[in-house]
Formats: structure tokens, C-alpha cells, sequence
């Protein structure tokens, strides 16, 4: 029966068994492409995408309100990321049987502590942004290949904030560490084509030969020590901080686990960073010097009215910056499919179709944010495009206009109550980073080039060209 309702749904690509294999390799480096054409052909209907991780079912936007107010009975999301990631075999099965960096950590005490932090991570980027950008005494211009610098500036930046210096300047740690997501990602993808009882050990196998996470674990371990020694739990000053409020007394006595957690958290909080600043700097070359020169003098006169300070209030003003940050993300897909959920129980989708339990669904970001009935011109990058539909008087209107605000229009974070709880800190940042660039620098591309090759794709995942460069300029400081 089960067989028989889902062939109700319409499956992408070419027609037959050849045709269904074709379809799986081509989703390996065009899934973005694949669904494009689903939603085209089946007019932004449920169809089905098959890939080397299985069948997905595509919803549309007669679903994704269904989706949001999921509660995890049907549409289960941590089921899923546990089949899709397998951080159990990876990281340990504490990770998901306590999580307690999501419940309690991420959703309320991270954001509560953003204050104290936003000046620390803004010293790190004064810090690290001359190491990563290095000028030849003499020149006044250096061409970097902008995606892995970025990455690395923003695990450096990010750890002032989750383990605290002189943990995030620890550089084999902060390569490995940027490491661990590159090889996580694609040997979850490996693993699960082995059978269930088999991927701990090829896992292991991995890990002794090629693998980073157990090094970044080794050597995150002396700082995530110092913390337990030395932390002041009622005063906290980083991440690691918060999570040993709540951090069961078997895991502080077992180092390893807790810098798996860490590690794991850091894993979430680099990449997509490090991916959002790169298309801003790239888009910033590619923008009229005029407009540039507006959201950099808007950054300087909200650090100028807080008397020179780049705190969260300054940040709270960089309303130009947000509006890019928010395009980047309407424009730039993440990833071809995501908030996947699983099916628990049967579940009935908008077409009528039953859904048997174990069903995959997820959101297309690309085709829901080049919506012309939701965004006018969508094929357009227009970096003001939300500062225009703000009033100006703070009100709900204008709070919806913003990058971390969560919509059923606006996916790039997710939606209900899996949407990413990292998003206020990811959003400030990457502020803190992009506004120390533009105070800092003129961007342009290296000669020949007038904007960024193609991303790359990778299975469901793109990010930027990892060959692309970047030229920063010194500019006399804003
Ligand atoms: C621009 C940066 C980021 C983007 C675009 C992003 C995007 C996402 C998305 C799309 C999801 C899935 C939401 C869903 O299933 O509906 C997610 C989940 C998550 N993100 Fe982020 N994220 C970012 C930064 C961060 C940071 C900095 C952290 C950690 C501090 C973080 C931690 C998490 C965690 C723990 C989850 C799982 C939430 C859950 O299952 O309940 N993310 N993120």
C-alpha cells in the first residue's frame, strides 16, 4: 500500500530504472538544477528528488505551514538529522540523547549573553584580520582566495567566543577544526551507504588514518579544561561557559565527550558563516562604490553613537548591512533542499497525497525565495531590497524585514521550532567581521574578473568557488 500512495508523486529527472540512476548521479553536483525543474514542470507541487541519500519529497508552499507548526509527532526533525548526519556514530550517542547545547544553551543563554560577547569577537577580528590578509610592507593590496579565508577568520572569531583566548588562535587546532565539517558532511554521506552495524568501524578506520575530528577533540581538550577549572559559571564569558551550567557530571569528568560537543557546535557555527561573509564581500566588489560608501558610513555613525564601542547596540544599526546579509541568503542558496523532516506516523500532504511513515521531506530554499508573488524582481540582487519595505518606526513590520527573522517566506534559517538557534550569533558575527572589512578596505576583483565564478555543488550542499580571490585594499580607516 505504501509503494502505491507514494507513486502517486510525481519524481524528477529522466523516466525509467537508467533514467532513475542518471537522475541520482546527476544530483551528486546538480540538485540545485534538479529542483528547478521539479518545481517548474509540477508548479512548486510535491514531486520527488532522488539522490545518493535517498528519495526526498519536495514540498511546496502550500506545506511549509504544515512544517512550521510541527511539534515532531509526524514531521520529526531530530529523527531525521540523526539519519542524514549520523552524529551518534561521529560524535557519540550523548550528543543527541542529551542535548542539551540546543535545549538550553543555543535557544536562551547564548542570545541573553551576545552583549559581552560582541566586543570580544570584534577585538579577535582587529587581531586576526591582518594575519589572514597579509600586505607586503611596501604594497598597499593583497589577493587572497577569499572562501578558506574566510572560513578561517571566522573559526578564529567564533572560538573567542566559544572557548575564549588563547584557545581560538591556536592554529592546528582552528585547522582541524575547519577540517572536521569538510569531512563530516561527505563521510555521512559514505557511511550511509555502509550497513548500520559497519559504520563505527569504518568511521573509526577513517578517523585513526585521515580524519581531523578526533585531533580537533585532542587539542580543543586543554581549553575546555581550563574552563572547568577556572570559569566563573555565574559570571560566564564564553560558550563553553554556558554549556558547563547545564553539562551533566559525567560528561565534566569525561573530557573527550564534552570537546566533542564543542567541537560538534563548532562544526554548525563555521561553514555557514564563513560561506554568508564570502558572497557579502564578493556581492560588496561587484557594487557601485556609492552604495558601498552608504552602508560603511552607516556602520561608522553607529559606532560613533555608542561612543566609539562596536557592541550589539552599534550592530542593531547596521541596517544597510542587514538588508545584504538578508539578500545574500535569498539569493545564495545554502543548500538545494533543507529543513528535512521525517515522517513518523502517516501523514497527509497539501495534493492529498498519504505520506507512509519513514517518508523524507524538505523545503527547496532557491524556488520559495525566487517567488515573483513573494519578491518583486527576484532574478535581481538588490542589496537595499529590505531596507526598502522598512518604515523606520521599529515596528513588527520592520523587525520582519530582518536577516535573523524567521518566515514561511524566508527559509534560509529554517522554520519552527528546529529554525537554527545560532542565527542571532551567526548574524552578529559576520557583522563584526564585514564591518571591520569595509572600515578597513576597498574590495575588488582580481584583473579579468567583474564578479565570482559559479558556486559549487556538492549533493544537496553549494558554497562559494573555493578557487575564487578576492583584492583588499588598505583604506584609511572609516
Ligand atoms: C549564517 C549562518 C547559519 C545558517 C545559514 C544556518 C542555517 C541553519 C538551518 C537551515 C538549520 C536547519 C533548520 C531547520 O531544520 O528548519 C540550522 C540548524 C541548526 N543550527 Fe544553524 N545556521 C547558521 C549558523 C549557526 C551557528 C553559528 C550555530 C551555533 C552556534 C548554529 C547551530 C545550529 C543548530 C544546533 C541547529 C539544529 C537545530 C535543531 O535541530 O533544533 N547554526 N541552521
Amino acid at each position: 500500500t505504501n509503494q502505491r500512495k507514494r507513486a502517486k508523486l510525481p519524481r524528477v529527472g529522466r523516466a525509467g530504472p537508467f533514467g532513475y540512476a542518471w537522475t541520482v548521479l546527476r544530483s551528486v553536483l546538480d540538485s540545485d538544477g534538479l529542483v528547478e525543474e521539479g518545481w517548474a514542470k509540477y508548479g512548486g507541487k510535491p514531486f520527488v528528488l532522488p539522490s545518493m541519500s535517498g528519495e526526498w519529497i519536495v514540498l511546496g508552499p502550500d506545506d511549509i505551514e504544515q512544517l512550521r507548526r510541527s511539534d515532531d509527532t509526524v514531521f520529526n526533525a531530530p529523527e531525521r538529522a540523526k539519519a542524514l548526519f549520523l552524529p551518534n556514530t561521529m560524535f557519540g550517542n550523548h550528543l543527541t540523547d542529551h542535548p542539551y547545547h540546543l535545549e538550553t544553551i543555543i535557544r536562551s543563554d547564548l542570545t541573553k549573553s551576545l552583549h559581552s560577547l560582541v566586543p570580544e569577537m570584534h577585538e579577535e577580528a582587529q587581531l586576526a584580520i591582518p594575519d589572514h590578509i597579509p600586505i607586503i610592507s611596501g604594497q598597499t593590496s593583497a589577493t587572497i582566495p577569499l572562501f578558506s579565508t574566510m572560513v578561517h577568520l571566522i573559526a578564529r572569531v567564533s572560538n573567542r567566543a566559544m572557548i575564549g583566548a588563547p584557545g581560538c588562535r591556536d592554529e592546528k587546532f582552528l585547522q582541524y577544526q575547519v577540517s572536521v565539517a569538510e569531512e563530516v558532511i561527505p563521510m555521512s554521506q559514505i557511511l550511509n551507504w555502509f550497513p548500520a552495524a559497519l559504520r563505527p568501524v569504518v568511521w573509526k578506520l577513517f578517523c585513526v588514518t585521515l580524519g581531523a575530528k578526533d585531533r580537533a577533540v585532542k587539542l580543543i581538550g586543554p581549553y575546555v579544561k581550563a574552563r572547568i577549572d577556572y570559569a566563573q559559571q555565574d559570571n560566564p564569558s564564553t560558550i563553553v561557559d554556558l554549556l558547563l551550567r547545564y553539562a551533566p557530571e559525567e560528561e565534566i569528568k569525561n573530557l573527550p565527550m564534552l570537546a566533542a560537543r564543542v567541537v560538534h557546535l563548532n562544526m554548525a557555527a563555521t561553514h555557514t558563516s564563513g560561506i554568508f561573509t564570502t558572497h557579502a564581500l564578493f556581492e560588496l566588489a561587484r557594487l557601485p562604490p556609492e552604495q558601498v560608501e552608504m552602508v560603511r558610513t552607516e556602520i561608522a555613525a553607529a559606532i560613533a553613537s555608542e561612543g566609539g564601542v562596536l557592541n550589539k547596540t552599534a550592530v542593531g544599526k547596521f541596517y544597510l548591512l542587514d538588508s545584504l546579509l538578508k539578500e545574500i541568503g535569498r539569493f545564495h542558496s545554502l543548500f538545494a533542499v533543507g529543513s528535512s523532516r521525517v515522517t513518523l506516523k502517516e501523514a497527509v500532504i497539501s495534493d492529498g497525497t498519504v505520506l507512509p511513515p519513514g517518508s523524507v521531506v524538505a523545503l527547496a530554499p532557491k524556488p520559495m525565495h525566487n517567488n515573483p508573488k513573494t519578491y518583486s524582481d527576484p532574478e535581481t540582487f538588490d542589496p537595499f531590497r529590505f531596507t526598502k519595505l522598512r518604515t523606520g518606526a521599529g515596528t513588527a513590520a520592520d523587525i520582519q524585514q530582518s536577516f535573523t527573522t524567521l518566515s514561511n517566506d524566508y527559509i534560509v534559517f529554517g522554520i519552527g521550532k528546529h529554525g537554527c538557534p545560532g542565527r542571532f550569533f551567526a548574524a552578529l558575527k559576520i557583522k563584526v567581521v564585514l564591518a571591520e572589512l569595509l572600515l578597513n578596505y576597498d574590495f575588488s576583483f582580481p584583473e579579468g574578473a567583474s564578479h565570482a565564478p559559479k558556486p559549487f555543488s556538492f549533493n544537496i550542499f553549494t558554497v562559494p568557488n573555493p578557487t575564487a580571490k578576492l583584492v583588499f585594499t588598505k583604506r584609511q580607516r572609516f
